[in-house]
């Protein structure tokens, strides 16, 4: 019983961690997220933070990492959909790219209230 429950729950974070390496190999917006939470958590460790800080900080890498990955499963269903124009697909895809901005524009805030 516990150890069925535990290899469904291995296999569904295998799977998850296939769709990140999948989606990390693919995206170049993801590229540059790993890179800019590469600086942010230098930038922590050289200016010593506070432990809400880095809870802060944490929330906010996580917050644009979701963000983005949920915009790349949207795009991946849409261009299974029809990858023809269609005006629907593109104000799905659109609203997906907002959320994205919208959360990076909170995690830049952050960081500049955090770092200066
Ligand atoms: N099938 C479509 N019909 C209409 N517009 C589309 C379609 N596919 C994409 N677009 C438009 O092109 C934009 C970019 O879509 P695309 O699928 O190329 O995403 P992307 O460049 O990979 O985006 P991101 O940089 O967020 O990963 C969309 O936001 C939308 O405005």
């Amino acid at each position: 019983m516990v150890w069925t429950w535990i290899s469904h729950v291995l296999r569904a974070f295998q799977a998850a961690i296939s769709g990140l390496v999948w989606a990390l190999r693919t995206q170049r917006n993801l590229k540059i997220h790993l890179l800019a939470t590469c600086l942010a958590l230098s930038l922590g460790w050289l200016h010593p933070l506070e432990n809400w800080e880095w809870c802060v900080l944490a929330l906010a890498i996580g917050l644009v990492w979701a963000a983005e990955l949920l915009n790349t499963a949207v795009e991946t269903v849409c261009d299974r959909i029809t990858r023809e124009p269609d005006e629907m697909i593109r104000r799905a895809k659109d609203v997906s790219a907002a959320a994205v901005v919208a959360a990076s524009i909170a995690a830049l805030a952050i960081g500049i209230l955090i770092f200066t």
